[in-house]
């Protein structure tokens, strides 16, 4: 029999129950022990809905309060001193390092977050000292949650992350120089003990994601998988059986590694991602080992083609037999939403071609039945699938002649600004005359609950377009005046009209449709709600032009304009899968550069353009498919902002990512000012600008902005000190790491104060 498998599911709950749980417990507002309560009962909630689906393979432990990683540092103990000397609760400690605390006397900044591979999620670093310990926790939350379910007659399968990739995705602490995968010997004694208990337990069965095989590994890395997966093999009957699941990427290049490794019962791969990897996995794989096949999206929200899945298992079954293959989805459905029942606004021609979470727990099913009795057994849902595919194909939403016609008319100029940096810089000078270290923000300014509450009438048409306007407005003003106080050199509207950066641009262009509550985790309690591209994009009317044009209208200093990047756009949607990424990227651009037009004819001087997610699109392996990528996402971005004259300046923001492999790609998209995330991370990496001798102005983010903690006005001199040894006076912007849509004002304005104060202090130092 062939068996259905999942290998995570959201955690938030269908109406973002867990979110709500978790800051009504940091606002004071519900106990810790109602908090846990909740988590428990969403833990249950989600088990039963996999049981019902029919679901064989359900796992737990990929329930977290925070981030499944940061569950890691503490099930290993691998707290940094700076937390576990408070001595606090275990889940205040927990949220702690997930995002500071600030409070009673104790003052520490959080862990550093960074993008989960590929996706818009990010994970909390494991940060590790030189003389690192580790200590299995006392009651390690994968056994007690495990025992929780079978307690509720539901027999799990736990989810650990792997040795290798908890120590490849884990840094040295800052002043500290360990190498993270040197500390395996020391590591893996815990992760022996932890199988044991697992077994002890019941758990006759583990998944260990090991998605770091996806990667172009050190050798180090590499060579770490022999002995570690020796030792955990070597408990044989006294541990569980192990899957190691990898996704995101194919492992055809670690293949070797793979086939080292005969002590594992099965092998979980991405099969939507990368089919062809398949023949080579499977021969790869020892006589009795197992093949757990991703055949259903764990990243993306179309409905399954079961055609299409059917024949890569039968293909897989033909070589290894019905009971070495398991039917899977491609990773933890974590990147997608709770439900598509819950849509009760979606056109049903197009909901008809989505599946959410709970629909792709009965589509494992359903493909699993069909390759081990038949497709007789399952013959409605097979059709009914096969007329959904059809239907989407041949719909006419998809397909857009007038956007087809203007990307054939792009030419090789439109993609580059009228003149070189000197010229442009050289013009806007004239206009913009800042000081040395302009003071900027990166755009939102907190969305409050007021915001959100008008917002939501005016979704619910409680109040009137006008009466939102005017609310907006009134915003506006607001920030406005702030900044006026705050002393700021280039100002923002504040983006109170935007419920998401991404989102409010895809409820505004055509060839997208929206959902109420397919929200996904991005970190934290922090949840997206990514618009879906279904067909052709194109923008029916400017979508910032008024917000921007009245915001600059009552500054007196110049207003920067508000945009997301056309890959930013295209990577934090839903997007199609039928039409390559770079011709939705195209498309996403020329309506962008059509909005940068408008903004500057509007009179806006200085338009940001976000391009957070540029990084993040970029393939996991070296080669040419990162070339390629980078042409045609460098390409988009440069042809949505080139359009403008040599008097307004362009800007660009990058957050969540690491930069310097990345360089040449932001600096090749030729924008005058670049702000970028920075001030968790060591000042020394900016060295890639010398290095490279970066020609243009850069921000590196002067403070944390996913912290509530108000750095002091000496750190950020001390910060800015510190980039000084790389970048040169007339180069450096001063602005934080990001957006501070998820502050508080009180906060807000004090790290502002900071900040605008240290600037000053070096104007005053570095004025001649
Ligand atoms: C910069 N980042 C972003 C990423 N991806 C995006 N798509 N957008 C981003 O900004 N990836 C990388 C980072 C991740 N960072 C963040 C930061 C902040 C958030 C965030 O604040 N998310 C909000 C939801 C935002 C939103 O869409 N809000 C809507 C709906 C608000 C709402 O909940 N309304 C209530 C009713 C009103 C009430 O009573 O409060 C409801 O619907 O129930 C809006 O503002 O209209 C969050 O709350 O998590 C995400 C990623
Ligand atoms: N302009 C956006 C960028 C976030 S990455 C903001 O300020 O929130
Ligand atoms: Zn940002």
């Amino acid at each position: 029999m062939v068996q259905s498998s999942i290998l995570g599911f959201p955690r938030m709950g269908r109406l973002r129950d867990l979110k709500k749980a978790t800051e009504a417990y940091w606002a004071d507002k519900i106990s810790r022990d109602d908090l846990l309560a909740e988590g428990k009962r969403l833990r249950l909630e989600h088990w039963k809905i996999q049981k019902d689906a029919g679901v064989d393979v359900i796992p737990s432990n990929d329930f977290a309060f925070y981030d499944q990683v940061l569950d890691h540092h503490q099930l290993f103990g691998t707290i940094p001193e700076r937390y576990s000397k408070y001595n606090l609760h275990a889940l205040d400690e927990y949220f702690a390092m997930g995002r500071g605390l600030q409070k009673e006397g104790i003052d520490v900044p959080s862990l550093e977050m960074v993008k989960w591979f590929d996706s818009n999620y990010h994970y909390v670093k494991p940060t590790l000292q030189d003389n690192q310990q580790f200590k299995l926790a006392a009651e390690p939350k994968p056994v007690a949650e495990f025992l929780e379910a079978k307690a509720a007659g539901i027999i799990t399968r736990p989810v650990i992350l792997g040795p290798v990739s908890f120590l490849t995705l884990a840094k040295a602490d800052r002043d500290q120089t360990v190498d993270p995968i040197t500390l395996l010997e020391k590591l893996l004694p815990l992760y022996v003990e932890l199988l044991s208990k697992l077994k002890a337990a019941g758990a006759e069965d583990v998944q260990i994601d090991e998605p770091v095989l996806v990667f172009d590994l050190a050798e180090k890395s590499k060579a770490a998988f022999k002995p570690a997966y020796e030792k955990l093999g070597a408990l044989g009957a006294e541990g569980p059986r192990i899957t190691l699941a990898t996704y995101f990427g194919d492992v055809v290049h670690n293949i070797g590694v793979l086939a080292d490794l005969q002590s594992l019962h099965s092998i979980h791969i991405d099969l939507v991602r990368n089919p062809e990897q398949l023949d080579t996995v499977v021969a790869a794989l020892g006589p009795k080992q197992v093949l757990s096949a991703g055949v259903v999206d764990g990243r993306n929200i179309w409905k399954t083609n079961f055609k299409a899945a059917i024949e890569k298992v039968e293909n897989a079954i033909q070589k290894l037999g019905k009971d070495r293959v398991i039917v899977a989805t491609s990773s933890s459905l974590l990147h997608v939403p709770h439900t598509l029942a819950s849509e009760k606004t979606l056109d049903p021609e197009v909901q008809d071609w989505f599946s959410f979470a709970v629909e792709k727990a009965t589509e494992v099913v359903v493909i699993a039945k069909a390759v081990t009795e038949g497709p007789a057994a399952v013959r409605e849902q097979l059709e009914a699938n096969a007329k959904s595919v059809q239907a989407r194909a041949s719909s006419a939403r998809t397909n857009d002649p007038a956007v087809k016609a203007r990307q054939a008319a792009v030419t090789p100029e439109m993609h580059n600004r009228k003149s070189a940096f000197p010229e442009r810089y050289a013009e806007q000078t004239k206009t913009l005359k800042l000081p040395l270290f302009p003071t900027t923000t990166i755009g939102s300014f907190p969305q409050t609950k007021e915001i959100r509450i008008q917002r939501n009438k005016f979704t619910k048409g409680e109040i009137t377009p006008q009466e939102y306007e005017k609310f907006i407005e009134k915003e506006i003003q607001e920030v406005v005046k702030i900044q006026e106080e705050l002393d700021l050199d280039v100002f923002v509207h504040g983006e109170p009209e935007r419920n998401d950066m991404v989102q409010y641009f895809g409820e505004r262009l055509t060839g997208y449709v929206f959902t109420t509550h397919a929200w996904v985790q991005s970190y934290g309690s922090r949840c997206v709600r990514p618009p879906i591209i279904v067909g052709d994009i194109s923008r029916p009317a400017p979508m910032t032009v008024k917000e921007s044009k009245y915001a600059a209208s009552i500054s007196p200093k110049p207003m920067k304009g508000m945009l997301t990047g056309p890959i930013t756009c295209l990577r934090w949607s839903f997007p199609r899968d039928d039409v390559h990424q770079s011709v939705q990227a195209q498309q996403l651009a020329l309506a962008l550069r059509d909005e940068v037009v408008d903004l500057e004819a509007a009179g806006i001087a200085v338009i940001q353009v976000d391009e957070p997610a540029l990084r993040e699109g970029l393939p996991l392996r070296t080669g040419e498919a990162r070339d390629a990528y980078l042409k045609w996402a460098v390409d988009s971005f440069k042809l949505s902002t080139a359009g403008v004259t040599d008097g307004t300046q362009i800007h660009s923001h990058f957050c969540y990512s690491e930069f310097q492999d990345f360089f040449h790609a932001i600096a090749a998209l030729d924008a005058d000012v670049l702000s970028i995330e920075n001030s968790k991370s060591d000042a020394k990496l900016l060295k890639v600008f010398i290095d490279e001798a970066y020609p243009r102005h850069i921000g590196p983010g002067v403070y944390d902005i996913h912290s509530p903690r108000v750095p002091t006005e000496q750190e950020i001199k001390d910060r800015i000190e510190e980039m000084l040894a790389y970048l040169t006076p007339e180069q450096l912007w001063c602005n934080p790491d990001c957006g501070l849509k998820t502050r508080g004002w009180p906060e807000t304005k004090a790290a502002l104060t900071a900040m605008v104060n240290a600037a000053k202090y070096f104007r005053q130092k570095y004025t001649k």
